[in-house]
């Protein structure tokens, strides 16, 4: 453990829900891509033959099969499961009246009239996962829980976070579309205080378990399996970023779906400007790699990669969910996250990162950090002669 205790408990707990999580998460990926042949044939935004999307509460959700928006509602069963399992376990622990959640998902779709069958799914799925608290060394309420529980535990995540007080901010599941393909997506719960991330937890079940506490120092700790029970913190072993400063020996990490960047900022800066774009820079070594959700930070913080850099299309506004755990896990371990402008990410503000100047870039280091926020910084100013 570090060296700071002051918040020992909420890591503990947050370490441990997150762990039960990644399990409930696993068992449904598993039936997932079972069911679907491997899921290779899940189609995204920007795939090139159609795909099946459709806009639930305020993103993009992608699914498997047929366009029914049944199907991409019981895509959503294990993040609505999730989001009720956590905020179970956090009142729980420490009192409802004293936890206050950022979450992602909503209550109104399930508490739908029509919706019955996916509630008792929901119901039947936190039940299961509540049944296997022990393993995790949780505490949890008594007896079943009933739906009207369930929906009230979902409902209480409702905060909009800000500037003063504790938050919790939790995404149950990041990285739809890498989940239902089989592939990488992360569990991310933090705690905000008074504006600033204080834990982060983030739980990557295709690759190792990342968590991280508040005293410069960060952590893995891999996923149990079977009947064996979570010991904490005694199999965590410390991470630690590349030490890589020179961008030409670096590895870029991109997001997969090209949708959620902004293209023409990266293909103008590939072109036109050699060695002061920052892209081409970065990717002489090897091509980017692309990763589904905030694994992508994860593999900066334990030294896999050393580079991440998101420049989102014009209107779209980050969340706070979608980077609060894993900016604060790459920095425990030695890395830096700034906006473009190289100024420190505002978690104060609510549900977005509001004033995020272009776009986030994440680095293994200051020195590698410095390099190439001067390297996006001439692009840019090339690119808008
Ligand atoms: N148009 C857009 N631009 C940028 N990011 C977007 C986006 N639409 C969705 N996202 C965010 O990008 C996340 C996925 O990141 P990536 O593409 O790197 O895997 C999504 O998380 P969820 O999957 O939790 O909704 C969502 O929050
Ligand atoms: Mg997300």
């Amino acid at each position: 453990m570090g060296k700071d205790d002051k918040y020992a408990e909420e890591l503990e707990v947050a370490v441990r829900v997150v762990h039960m999580a990644c399990s409930l998460c696993q068992r449904v990926q598993q039936k997932l891509v079972s069911d679907n042949g491997g899921g290779g044939h899940v189609k995204s935004k920007d795939d090139d033959s159609p795909g099946y999307c459709c806009r639930m509460s305020s993103s993009v959700k992608v699914f498997i099969g047929d366009s029914s928006e049944s199907r991409v509602k019981n895509n959503y069963v294990k993040d609505w499961s999730i989001q009720a399992t956590v905020s179970l376990i956090l009142s729980e622990t420490f009192g409802s009246e004293n936890v206050s959640i950022v979450a992602e998902e909503d209550v109104q779709t399930l508490s739908k009239a029509d919706s019955e069958g996916l509630l008792a799914a929901v119901v039947k799925a936190v039940n299961e996962c509540l049944a296997e608290a022990p393993k995790y060394g949780l505490r949890i309420p008594d007896g079943a829980l009933g739906t009207s529980q369930i929906l009230e535990a979902i409902s209480r995540c409702n905060s909009s976070g800000g500037p003063t007080g504790r938050h919790w901010v939790l995404d149950p599941v990041d990285g739809t579309l890498g989940f239902v393909r089989g592939d990488q997506y992360a569990i991310a719960l933090a705690l905000i205080e008074d504006g600033k991330v204080v834990l982060g937890v983030l739980g990557c079940p295709n690759y190792p378990l990342k968590k991280e506490k508040g005293a410069g120092e960060a952590w893995m700790q891999p996923l149990i399996h079977g009947n064996k029970k979570l010991e904490w913190p005694n199999s965590a072993r410390q991470i630690r970023v590349s030490p890589c400063v020179d961008p030409a020996l670096a590895t870029v990490c991109e997001p997969v779906e090209r949708a959620n960047t902004d293209q023409v900022l990266y293909s103008r800066s590939r072109s036109d400007h050699g060695a002061l774009d920052a892209f081409t820079y970065c990717s002489r070594r090897t091509e980017p790699m692309r990763v589904h959700s905030m694994v992508k930070y994860a593999a900066i913080a334990c030294g896999d990669v050393e580079i991440f850099m998101k420049f989102a299309r014009s209107g779209y506004k980050e969340k706070i969910w979608d980077h609060a755990a894993a900016v604060n896990i790459i920095e425990e371990a030695g890395g830096v996250v700034t906006d473009a402008g190289g100024l420190s990410l505002d978690f104060s503000r609510g549900l977005y990162l509001e004033g995020l100047d272009r776009g986030i870039v994440a680095c293994c280091g200051a020195r590698l950090h410095k390099k190439i926020i001067a390297a996006v910084y001439a692009s840019w100013e090339a690119s808008n002669l």
